[in-house]
């Protein structure tokens, strides 16, 4: 067992699809893996390691944030000798160029958290995606008739509940094209750590026109984000 996961050693796979719903996670190793058995439970933050076309692999749930997100990732990475992580989030979109349900596959992650700066002493880091993966992602988007997928910034924000609203339109004006909030510590995650890492979001709120999913649809429908990912860590 690691502090937060309650596997043991050998039972999570290289390959690891992190939702932040734990629900999320239950619901993707019971529809999409063969054989999935759950590996933690513990704070109810949900971990299952299946097959997927004979291939072993991992879904664990994060929570809401950097700080949450980190700590699974960093036990993953260190105690369990992870490999690939390939977030399957919810997103808001920040600009009309983006549809509710589509995909926003994020090559890099601008964000407000203090963690990146207190890691790098005030520079400003660019965490970016595993190349190797985001091609993998958007050739498996591009191949689907039931999504559109769009490759591009994603913000990692500290606050769902954003208190200053306008700080966000300078970043829009400059491509960015959805919020959510783990991408950024994830990318920063991976690459100190040698380590490949996406983040592939489903839009659940357009922050433009108002539209929103509930809650059970962000649990159990962004399907077609969860085969992207799939295909793209395992695939081929
Ligand atoms: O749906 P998940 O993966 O949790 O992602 C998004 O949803 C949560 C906020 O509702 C944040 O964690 C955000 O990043
Ligand atoms: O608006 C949204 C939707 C999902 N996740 C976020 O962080 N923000």
């Amino acid at each position: 067992m690691s502090t937060h996961i309650g596997a043991e050693p050998g039972q999570i796979a290289p390959t690891v699809l992190l939702p932040g719903d734990p629900l999320r996670a239950r619901w993707i190793a019971r529809t999409f893996l063969d054989d999935a058995e759950c590996h933690s439970e513990v704070r109810g933050m949900l971990g299952y390691t299946g097959t997927w076309r004979g291939q072993p692999v991992s879904v664990q749930g994060s929570g809401m944030g950097q700080p949450s997100m980190s700590i699974y990732v960093n036990e993953l990475l260190d105690d369990y000798d992870v490999q690939t992580v390939v977030r399957v989030g919810s997103c808001g979109a920040l600009t009309e160029r983006v549809a509710i349900r589509d995909l926003v596959i994020a090559s890099g992650a601008c964000t407000d958290s203090s963690m990146n700066r207190l890691r790098f002493g005030g520079l400003d880091y660019a965490p970016v995606a595993d190349f190797g993966l985001l091609r993998a992602a958007y050739d498996a988007a591009a191949a689907r008739e039931d999504v559109t997928a769009h490759v591009g910034l994603i913000l990692s924000g500290d606050t769902f509940y954003n208190p200053r609203p306008e700080l966000t339109a300078p970043l829009v004006e400059h491509g960015v094209l959805a919020v959510e909030m783990e991408a950024s510590a994830l990318y920063t995650l991976a690459a100190a750590k040698g380590r490949r890492a996406l983040a592939i979001c489903t839009v659940s709120d357009h922050v433009v026109t108002g539209e929103e999913t509930t809650s059970q649809e962000r649990e159990e429908t962004f399907g077609a984000m969860v085969e992207v990912a799939l295909e793209a860590a395992l695939g081929a």
